[in-house]
């Protein structure tokens, strides 16, 4: 039998006293996208964060090769690259710095990594910009950079095309193929379509 990479068995979350989803399962692996669709507040930014330990599930398996991740959260949160709502930058830094401070956490100091993200997403020239000067959109380009120069296995990405003008989603998109071409994995919520995503309806 071969084990998915990542198996999401019978998962239930809470928030505010009340069920957010029930009873949620789905496999996933290398070279696989899937989109978390559904109306606002249907859940798919507490599946993000219930998938990246953030939030508890109440019920139910996270694995990972076959081994639950509960049994090991630092590994497990070492496959992670995480897009939130709020990019998670600091503002005081420059784009570049706040790309290899995020790399050397990871113990990934690879330069080449990150001159190629900051390629790919337009940020060569804005690359010793502190990251408070920037634009939303280009916020959000850098931080998609951080998590493409991450080599992390497993991409979660809360609305990643939020602010995004039509060069910076192609970058994602090419971005995004590219690193599930290299046997990553990826999840995203969002409510506009992600080429070549298989879609996980949450209403
Ligand atoms: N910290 C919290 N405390 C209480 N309720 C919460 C909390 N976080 C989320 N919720 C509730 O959980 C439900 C799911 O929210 P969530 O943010 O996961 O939805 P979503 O599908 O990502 O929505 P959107 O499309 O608006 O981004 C909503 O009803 C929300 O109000």
């Amino acid at each position: 039998m071969t084990i998915a990479l990542l198996e999401v068995s019978g998962l239930s979350c809470r928030r505010g006293g009340r069920r957010v989803f029930d009873a949620l399962s789905f496999t996933l692996n290398a070279g696989e996208l899937l989109a978390l669709t559904g109306r606002n507040g249907s859940g798919k930014t507490t599946l993000l964060r219930a998938l990246a330990l953030l939030v508890p599930a109440d019920k139910g398996s996270i694995r990972w090769r076959g081994q639950d991740v509960s049994d090991d959260r630092e590994g497990w949160r070492g496959e992670l690259a995480w897009l939130g709502h709020l990019e998670g930058l600091k503002g005081d830094l420059t784009v570049a710095e706040n790309i290899a401070v995020a790399q050397r956490l990871r113990g990934q100091a690879e330069a080449a990594d990150l001159d190629i993200a900051l390629t790919a997403f337009g940020l060569a020239k804005l690359a010793q910009r502190p990251v408070r000067t920037l634009s939303a959109g280009q916020r959000r380009r850098a931080a998609l950079a951080r998590v493409a120069a991450s080599r992390a296995t497993t991409w979660l990405l809360d609305e990643p095309l939020n602010a995004l003008d039509a060069a910076a989603r192609e970058a994602l998109q090419t971005a995004l193929a590219a690193h599930l071409a290299a046997g990553g994995l990826a999840i995203a919520a969002t409510h506009a379509p992600l080429a070549g995503a298989r879609v996980l309806d949450m209403s």
